[in-house]
């Protein structure tokens, strides 16, 4: 086993790569969610052994599976629960067995790596035959992007994964804060679903279960699903389309509803950081991934103001949830 082809349909992105023992020969991203590489270019790299497809719901998998006609109708099952993620990854398998009909895929799950959440944090506060019956619980997502940050924050601190008391901080266009203890996640910001927690670029984070009791009785159900997936977070507050880069200039330009959409952010944000100290024993390593903390430096610093109490300084890694996949990946077929 070699070469590993990655595939992942984030929410405003498709990342593609190819791996080939935590080396990268090939990369592409697309912000058009219909964007593909052309697989001419993929195979240009060199033939590929494997695919992984990113699955931000697994359900209740600790791990990946190899991709078969049982497990994709199984994930078609959560659907509902995200709807924007879900079906552009089912929709993906689709097409690369199209292209590679000989290659196996694995699915790697956002989920799996919080499947051992303690039930202080992964139980809902609403009665237990609801749970029981709907089966409710945190799920929380981005578990590639922090299991990457785990394993290099470890490396930069010369300890094991199972030594590290640390916050990650996945700010992409979804965004999400998990509190890492003992190799595995102990608390994260987002839910049953990715529209849990801190604003991110179209979805709102965690709202009053209250306000969404009146809305549901203001505004047709599809309605609201549409408007809290994709108007809502920084592009719902702001007026634009919810990307950082458009926020920051409209703010810098003047916008007053921009600057009210960025002091959301970082306070809601700052929030849910705080709140993730309380689940650590003591804290080795504030850490920030994905486009937001690769990018946008100038926002990190603003963020910062306010956190110096928890006594360490942010440091930024790559979302490589590539990386963690083609690991993943080999893992599994070997
Ligand atoms: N080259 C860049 N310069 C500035 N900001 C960027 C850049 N690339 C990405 N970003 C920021 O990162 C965000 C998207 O993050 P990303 O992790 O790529 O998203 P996702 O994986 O969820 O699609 C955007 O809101 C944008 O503000
Ligand atoms: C779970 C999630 O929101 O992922 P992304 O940030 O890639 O859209
Ligand atoms: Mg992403």
């Amino acid at each position: 086993m070699s070469r590993v082809l990655t595939v992942n349909p984030g929410s405003s992105s498709l990342k593609v790569s190819v791996v080939d023992a935590g080396t990268t020969l090939g990369e592409w991203a697309e912000s058009d969610w219909d964007g593909m590489p052309d697989p001419a270019e993929v195979e240009a790299v060199g033939p590929v052994d494997a695919i992984a497809v990113r699955f931000v719901h697994g359900g209740d998998r600790t791990g990946p599976v190899v991709l078969d006609e049982a497990v994709a109708q199984d994930l078609r099952r959560l659907v509902p629960m995200a709807p924007i993620h879900q079906p552009r990854s089912l929709s993906m398998v689709r097409a690369l067995r199209n292209w590679w009909p000989d290659v196996p895929i694995v699915a790697c799950f956002d989920t799996s790596f919080h499947t051992g959440l303690p039930p202080a944090a992964s139980t809902y506060p609403i009665p237990v035959e609801w749970t029981r019956k709907f089966g409710v619980r945190r799920y929380g997502f981005h578990g590639l992007s922090c299991a990457n940050a785990l394993r290099t924050t470890a490396e930069t601190l010369g300890r094991r994964a199972g030594e590290v008391a640390m916050i990650c901080c996945h700010l992409g266009s979804g965004v999400s804060v998990t509190a890492i203890d003992g190799g595995r996640s102990v608390d994260t910001s987002m839910g049953f679903t990715p529209l849990d927690g801190v604003p991110m670029a179209t979805r709102p984070g965690a709202l009053d279960p209250g306000l969404l009791l009146y809305l549901a009785r203001e505004i047709p159900l599809e309605a609201l699903e549409d408007g809290l997936n994709h108007h809502s977070g920084l592009a719902g507050l702001s007026g634009t389309n919810g990307d950082l880069r458009e926020v920051l200039a409209a703010r810098a330009q003047g916008s007053a509803d921009a600057d009210v959409a960025v002091r959301v952010y970082l306070h809601r944000l700052r929030r849910e950081i705080a709140a993730a100290r309380t689940s650590l024993p003591r804290l080795d390593a504030l850490v920030l991934t994905g486009g937001v903390a690769e990018h946008q430096p100038g926002l990190l610093d603003e963020l910062a103001t306010g956190l110096e109490f928890l006594g360490v300084d942010p440091i930024v890694t790559p979302a490589r949830e590539d990386l963690e996949m083609a690991r993943q990946t080999e893992e599994t077929l070997n």
